[in-house]
């Protein structure tokens, strides 16, 4: 790697930016009074997304109006462990779509079959009417569909709008250190320039440019993330567990960013666990538990099926998921009664 790619101290003696160096005025102390100020968006596409999705019935694997991805016996084993196994799903264009489902559910694995990471044991899946199984991440990525990658220590020792300029530079994820031994001050890299500035201002990341990744807090991160993703104008974004690691100063943001990404026409599918982000924000939600998908629907609806109040609360009480009425007596005492029989 040629040395004039990097800058010249290392990100570690840097001091770390605060999360107040970026946006809020006011600090909510945690993330769920964090989310007491934020309104579900009503914004054009937020009206038409929860319109049409009010057609659509609420029952796993089915049909949508205008479908965007679509997956058919997609399996994946890892030695006598099926990690993955959904039958039939479809995602709907211009909506935000939350994967959830509890530790070891399969959301992860599937996340990466799906953006050509990971390779299934059988399955196929179609992205705009084009089957992606066997594609590579890259091609996918060429084709639209996109998605957020963890900052990586490699990543993190590159400056901000680096970082940008080598997302736009037809490598996804990983594969990105790699293209550091092309020069980077070409045409194109300057038009790159150009977008990648005019990205980092919409996320109020401009002023950090020039700062190392790794010097950027936790939610300045996930902006990067979201802003890396976009230098490919994607169609549809893949969010890794956005809210992950995120100063309760910085959520609003970060879920208004999310939802812009659908008003500005993008499809969003997004893994979360944060289960107040997910009801504040998605118009969909699909459940998987023990590889399968458990349940689909509108976020409050799906919060209260059984199928899902038993694939969190039977396995963990203590679960919050983003609503208190379903922490309701009659479940508490029936769960309670399972507790005891085992
Ligand atoms: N490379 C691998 N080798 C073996 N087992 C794996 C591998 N990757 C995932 N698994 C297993 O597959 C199952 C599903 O894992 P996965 O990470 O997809 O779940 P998840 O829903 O994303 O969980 P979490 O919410 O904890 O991230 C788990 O039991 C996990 O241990």
């Amino acid at each position: 790697m040629p040395d004039e790619t990097l800058p010249e101290t290392p990100p570690e003696t840097l001091p770390e930016t605060t999360e107040n160096d970026v946006t809020e005025v006011t600090e909510p102390e945690s993330t769920v009074e964090a989310l007491e100020s934020v309104e579900r968006s009503d914004s054009a596409a937020a009206k038409a997304a929860e319109h049409v999705l009010a057609t659509v019935e609420p029952t796993v694997g089915v049909s949508k109006p205008d479908t965007i991805l679509v997956a058919d016996g997609v399996q994946r084993r890892f030695g006598g462990m099926t990690a993955v196994d959904v039958d039939h799903l479809e995602v709907q264009r211009g909506v935000i779509t939350a994967l959830i489902g509890p530790n070891g559910a399969g959301k992860t694995t599937f996340f990466n079959l799906l953006t050509g990471f990971d390779k299934p044991n059988q399955g196929s899946w179609s992205f705009e009417g084009k089957s992606l199984a066997g594609i590579s991440a890259a091609k996918v990525a060429r084709n639209g569909m996109v998605r957020t990658f963890q900052l990586t220590k490699a990543l993190s020792r590159l400056t901000v709008l680096q970082n940008m300029q080598l997302a736009a530079m037809d490598n996804p994820g990983e594969n990105l250190f790699a293209s550091l031994v092309k020069p980077l001050w070409s045409g194109t890299e300057k038009r790159n320039a150009e977008k990648a500035l005019e990205i980092l201002s919409r996320f109020k990341l401009d002023a950090k440019k020039d700062d190392f990744a790794g010097s950027l807090s936790g939610g300045q991160r996930k902006l990067l993330e979201m802003a890396r993703a976009l230098m490919t104008d994607p169609t549809m974004i893949m969010l890794d567990e956005p809210m992950a690691g995120v100063n309760p100063a910085l959520v609003q943001s970060l879920l208004g960013h999310i939802q812009a990404l659908r008003d500005d026409g993008m499809t969003v599918l997004f893994v979360e666990h944060d289960m107040h982000a997910v009801r504040h924000i998605s118009d969909w939600v699909v459940v998987m538990a023990e590889g399968r998908i458990v349940a689909e629907g509108p976020p409050a609806a799906v919060m209260q099926d059984q199928a899902v109040v038993d694939a969190y609360l039977g396995a963990h009480h203590d679960t919050d998921l983003g609503d208190d009425s379903l922490l309701d007596p009659a479940v508490l005492a029936r769960l309670e009664a399972e507790e005891e029989k085992r």
